[in-house]
């Protein structure tokens, strides 16, 4: 069986724009948690959090999580998906699980310049390198605590594709 491979790591490290062309590369199918869930709800992220908090934007997510997943899947989640134990327990145990990490800077710097608000409503009412600073500081050890691999993701989309099937061969082989 092939197994899933899920994309994690902060806002704007590139999980759906590297995961589309790992998909691509991989012969995978190619999803997305967010775009999933804002299908279904027929509302943006923004809108849902509105109306129902994050708690409730949150549920939707694993609920997402739990239907997306499949074999040979490439599968982009959003940013926090790591906050919940279940999670992160949910990918280890079905998939492979990669962590595109990047620092403070080029995050803040690929959100400045494409902030896309439906999708990423403030996590915290901060401005933007405040906002990425903050919430990386306490979210990269759940990242480390989910992740099978570790890949640098502040380089060209297909150099960090690239690192993540170097990886996953190593894997195959030992
Ligand atoms: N490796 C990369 N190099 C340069 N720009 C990137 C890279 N990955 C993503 N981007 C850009 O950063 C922004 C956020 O990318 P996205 O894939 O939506 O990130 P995520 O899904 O992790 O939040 C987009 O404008 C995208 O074009
Ligand atoms: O970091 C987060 O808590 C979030 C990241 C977003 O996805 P991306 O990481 O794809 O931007 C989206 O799921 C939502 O706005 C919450
Ligand atoms: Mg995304």
């Amino acid at each position: 069986m092939t197994l899933p491979i899920f994309l994690i790591g902060a806002r704007g490290c590139g999980k759906t724009t590297v995961g589309r062309a790992l998909a691509l590369s991989q012969g995978f199918q190619f999803i997305d948690t967010d775009s999933w869930l804002q299908e279904e709800a027929q509302q943006t992220v923004a809108q849902i959090v509105e109306q129902e908090g994050w708690a409730g934007f949150r549920a939707r997510e694993t609920a997402a999580l739990e239907a997306v997943t499949e074999p040979a899947l490439v599968i982009a989640t959003g940013g926090g998906i790591i906050l919940s134990d279940y999670n992160r327990r949910f990918m280890r145990e079905h998939g492979r699980v990669i962590y595109l990490c990047a620092p403070v800077d080029v995050l803040a710097g690929r959100l400045e310049a494409f902030p896309q608000e439906g999708l990423r409503p403030t996590l915290t009412g901060k401005p933007i390198s405040e906002e990425v600073s903050e919430v990386l500081a306490t979210r990269d050890a759940l990242y480390r605590d989910a992740a099978h691999f570790v890949v640098d993701a502040a380089q060209p989309p297909l150099a960090v594709v690239a690192e993540i099937e170097a990886a996953l061969r190593l894997a195959r082989a030992s």
